[in-house]
């Protein structure tokens, strides 16, 4: 009896281990699976890179078809372009992925955050006659967007769950027998799963040939390699099956070939047209700031840089660690005289809700969030991101930070970083496939004070690098860094840390730095090497954990999971002083200020102010209540102010027909008063040459640069 006993404890311990041992094997295999995509990917970016050298960087692989070339709807596109949307050129591939569309084509987007995809089915919309279909996965999206299609005249409707019974029928009968005026009909994925009635009606339309096109935004969604995998987008296949020969677009900003691959198996569209544009943000200046220990420090910080760089309420996103730092932040924030207010998950939708449209509407200037202020961000003029927190892969930076500047204007990128803050991340992404890798790579990218950081998304997502032009710090920046022999303090660590584990101890980051610290001391005058700061030997351990020689391990108890640090697979090489090792130190001490050329805007000229409030009225008044930067968008209000126009047939060349119809009295009625009020012409003569068009590298990007700084 006693022996069964046994017996059976010793077969669930055996059947556990394995258990175990099996789910590591997964994790490797899928892991060994990453690498070799990863290596795949890099011998293809090397061939890539031998053949540009030479040449000109083309970063943009278009499809073999030349869609530049002329077609019958040119002259109608540019003029829907100009004149209802607003908009007075085409970014890159914008204009071949709308003549693909136009030609019938079934076509794959990628395109980062902010790059215009939008327009790539809304204007073929607009031309092509009967109604498009367009799936979008999340209300507040679907909302801002019906509102600023309204808002240019555009007939526009919404069929979700908050539409009313009358707009339903409308809908309704409008797909059945064509009669209403509709264009551009956004639903939620669940709408194609779920509702029979709505298929039906469609696949009339279709049946009556009124069915455009059929546009898929944030396809993404329908991978679940993606970052937000959404089950019903997953049943959107059976949209190419019905509707065989009306055109789709799947539209993404998310660039990996697994996704990509999935997407177009998924929408059943296997020959569809790829149109993949760079990664570059080359709007966005991108820094990496010394974190300072204690708290406040890092808000008067982040304080002093809203106040003095953002004088003119102009909008910004913090996105912290965890809920409660969130409301910690921006409580201290508000102390100090900025409008911050707080988002996260624990909030009720109609609370999150609120602040969102508080900060849409530029009545509250900073959002204070986690991770769940996301996706339904669709504000153009968002001029900072600065993470609080690193975040836990290089992929969620860059979507996180890429909210910034989506209408092209330079804005900025600041992460506070400080070793100490990676236990915190990686006690939270060790249980996730690769999240520790993931995570190192993010932690790498803040170690380095040498390396491009524009330069480390090129690297990350593949593709060939191209110069940042100074758009960030570590180009910026003209404070030498050298390199510190570490070899011997490297040894210490390791050899503290294997004392440790023969008396069975373990010590976490911070706990080995003072273990450090107070051996260092110990060996007093003896010593000749260079004596690290504390921030330093935390950056040493950390690159030590990067580089194998140490390792992190988890440790759960009732509350939390503990990280502590132990040897790595590397660690005898480095006891012996095998390996020498190198430790990048900045030879001035002080954070380094710099700072981008075209961010610092200093406070707006008393005509932008006025043209800003007018917007703000404008937008607020009357029966369809949309966002200021729908009325007149930041580049309209610096053209404005700089060109001056005063007659209708002056505006129209600056924002189009549409908006000149709608708004242009207001808007002449305040450039002639301010004209007459002497503030005009005269206090402003210099406005002209010094609102100034900075051409970026990437062509397409012209950024408006109010230069009060020159
Ligand atoms: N050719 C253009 N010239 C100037 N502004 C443009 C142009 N095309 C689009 N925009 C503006 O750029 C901003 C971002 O466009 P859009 O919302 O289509 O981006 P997106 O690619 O869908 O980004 P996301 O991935 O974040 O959804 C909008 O304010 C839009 O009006
Ligand atoms: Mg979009």
């Amino acid at each position: 009896m006693e022996d069964e006993e046994n017996i059976e404890g010793e077969l669930l311990l055996v059947e556990s281990q394995l258990h175990d041992i099996q789910g590591q094997i997964k994790t490797l295999l899928d892991r060994q699976e990453e690498l070799y995509e990863r290596q795949a990917q890099l011998k293809a970016l090397l061939e890539a890179s031998k053949l540009t050298r030479n040449t000109t960087i083309n970063t943009s692989s278009v499809a073999p078809e030349d869609w530049s070339g002329s077609f019958p709807w040119d002259l109608e596109a540019d003029d829907t372009r100009f004149n209802i949307f607003g908009i007075s050129s085409y970014r890159s591939n914008q204009r071949e992925i709308i003549n693909a569309v136009m030609s019938g084509r079934d076509v794959l987007v990628i395109m980062a955050a902010g790059g215009g995809k939008s327009l790539c089915y809304q204007l073929p919309a607009v031309l092509r006659d009967g109604i498009a279909l367009v799936v979008s996965p999340l209300l507040s999206l679907i909302q801002d967007q019906v509102m600023g299609l309204s808002a240019l005249g555009i007939p526009a409707y919404m069929l979700t769950s908050t539409t009313n019974k009358e707009v339903e029928k409308f809908i309704y009968k409008t797909l059945d027998k064509g009669e209403g005026e509709l264009k551009i009909l956004y639903v939620t994925p669940e709408k194609i799963s779920k509702s029979k009635r709505f298929m039906s009606k469609l696949e009339k339309c279709h049946h009556a040939g009124r069915l455009s096109l059929i546009a898929i935004d944030e396809a993404h969604c329908c991978s679940q390699w993606g970052h937000d995998f959404r089950p019903d987008y997953k049943n959107l296949g059976i949209l190419k099956i019905q509707f065989p020969s009306v055109p789709m677009i799947a539209l993404t900003a998310t660039a990996t070939s697994k996704v990509q691959m999935d997407l177009m198996e998924m929408l059943h569209i296997p020959r569809c047209i790829k149109f993949v544009s760079t990664v570059n943000r080359p709007n966005l200046f991108y820094k990496v700031s010394e974190k300072s220990p204690v708290g406040k420090v890092v808000i008067d910080e982040i304080t002093k840089f809203i106040s003095e760089s953002y004088p003119n309420n102009e909008s910004g996103i913090i996105y912290c660690f965890s809920r409660k730092e969130c409301e910690q932040v921006a409580k201290e924030l508000r102390e100090r005289g900025i409008s911050a207010d707080y988002y996260h998950a624990d909030m009720d939708i109609v609370n999150r809700e609120k602040i969102h449209m508080r900060w849409s509407k530029g009545k509250s200037q900073v959002i204070v969030g986690t991770v769940a202020f996301g996706m339904g961000i669709n504000k153009p003029d968002v001029r900072f991101v600065i993470h609080h927190s690193l975040s836990k892969s290089m992929e969620t930076y860059y979507q996180e930070s890429g909210r910034a500047g989506r209408d092209g204007l330079p804005s900025e990128c600041i992460l506070y970083y400080r070793p100490g803050d990676v236990p915190r991340q990686s006690s939270m992404v060790f249980y996730e496939n690769c999240g520790l890798q993931n995570l190192y790579d993010i932690v790498r990218y803040c170690q380095s004070k040498r390396s491009c950081r524009h330069g480390a998304f090129f690297r990350h997502f593949g593709e060939v690098p191209q110069d940042c032009n100074g758009m960030c710090d570590n180009c910026a920046s003209t404070i030498e860094q050298k390199d510190i022999d570490v070899t011997y303090h490297t040894k210490i660590i390791v050899s503290l840390l294997h004392d440790m584990q023969l008396n069975d101890q373990r010590a976490t980051l911070l706990q080995l730095v003072d273990k450090f610290k107070s051996k260092w001391k110990g060996l007093g005058s003896f010593n000749e090497a260079v004596d690290l700061r504390k921030e330093e030997v935390e950056q040493l351990i950390v690159n030590l954990i990067l580089d194998n020689v140490l390792k992190e391990e988890f440790q759960h108890t009732a509350y939390s999971t503990n990280a502590y640090v132990t040897l790595g697979a590397l660690w005898k090489p480095a006891l012996q002083g095998n390996r020498v090792v190198k430790l990048e130190i900045a030879i001035a001490s002080k954070d380094r200020d710099v700072r981008s050329k075209g961010a610092k805007r200093g406070r707006m000229s008393d005509l932008e102010a006025k043209l800003d409030e007018l917007r703000r009225d404008l937008s607020s008044t009357g029966s369809d209540a949309i966002f200021p930067h729908a009325v007149l968008t930041a580049q309209q209000i610096s053209l404005l102010s700089s060109q001056k126009p005063t007659t209708p047939a002056e505006l129209e060349k600056v924002i189009g027909k549409v908006k000149t119809r709608k708004y242009g009295s207001k808007i002449i009625e305040l450039m002639r008063s301010h004209d007459n009020s002497g503030s005009g012409r005269g206090k402003e003569a210099g406005d002209e040459h010094r609102a100034k068009k900075i051409k970026t590298k990437d062509e397409d990007v012209v950024c408006v640069e109010s230069s009060e700084e020159e």
